[in-house]
């Protein structure tokens, strides 16, 4: 419950970090450097996170992992590192403040300031849509108290899943890229956080293949991967990642 609540109070954290809004520090504020050395900072901030992400990810480390906490806390302790690793990059994050564009026309900048927060709902939302507490560790460790095992993963098509395969991922972007002010640490931030999306989704459904073997691959052919209006006709299938990697 404590990596919960971290989690939490990070999520809630990071809704007025991207859109520089209500926290005290956000992506667009901070002490100014030189762009170059703030680009040298951010870009490390954002490998940090990728690297403890993906890596906690994989089966093996888990596995590795389960050797010095016991399995039913892995989870937290995926999304407690994740927390922190997100922390480290609030806090350490350098402005880049040159402007790219900027919305002055005060109704349009909040329709684009509120599809942002649609974007963070969409994240919320799809995320009980699939399992919230399972994702964030609390099932694993509410089973385990009661004496229960686990379930078998579900794969589960509800609501926005009918649109596209990765609306958690479908709302991050929108919630990045949605901004009044486009500065350069924001584009850096947005387009950084997108290819890390990008790449993570081929891990992930080559995961979701393996463990859902047919039913996965014809969902893959059937729903658009982002983007909810692509037609099925032009959809390519996932690029096959060689088992090693
Ligand atoms: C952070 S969530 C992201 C889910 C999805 N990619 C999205 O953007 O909505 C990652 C976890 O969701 C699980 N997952 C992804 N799609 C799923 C589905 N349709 N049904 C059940 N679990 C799913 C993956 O196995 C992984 O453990």
């Amino acid at each position: 419950m404590v990596c919960y609540a971290v989690f939490f109070a990070t999520f809630l954290y990071a809704i007025g970090f991207v859109a520089d809004l209500f926290v005290p520090k956000t992506i667009d504020t901070g002490g100014i450097i030189p762009a170059r050395a703030a680009l040298i900072i951010d870009v490390l901030l954002l490998l940090i996170f990728a690297i403890q992400h993906s890596v906690m990810a994989r089966r093996p480390f888990k596995q590795w992992l389960t050797h010095w906490v016991a399995p039913p806390i892995e989870r937290s302790t995926y999304v407690l590192c994740s927390s922190l690793a997100l922390i480290l990059l609030f806090w350490f994050w350098r402005p880049i403040p040159t402007m790219i564009w900027h919305i002055d026309n005060p109704l349009l900048a909040n329709a684009v300031m509120a599809l942002s927060l649609v974007g963070w709902v969409i994240v919320l939302v799809s995320s009980f849509l699939i399992n919230h507490f399972e994702l964030f560790g609390l099932h694993q460790v509410a089973n385990n108290l009661a004496g229960k095992a686990m379930p078998e993963p579900k794969f589960r098509t509800p609501l926005f899943y009918k649109f596209v395969r990765h609306p958690i991922y479908f709302g991050f972007i929108v919630a990045f890229w949605a901004t009044p002010t486009m500065t350069i640490g924001h584009l850096l931030f947005a387009a950084g956080t997108t290819a890390y999306i990008l790449v993570g989704i081929l891990f992930e459904e080559r995961d979701l293949a393996s463990i859902f073997g047919d039913e996965y691959r014809q969902y893959q052919r059937r729903v658009s991967m982002l983007i909810p209006w692509q037609s099925q006709r032009n959809q390519k299938p996932t690029k096959k990642i060689p088992a090693g990697l």
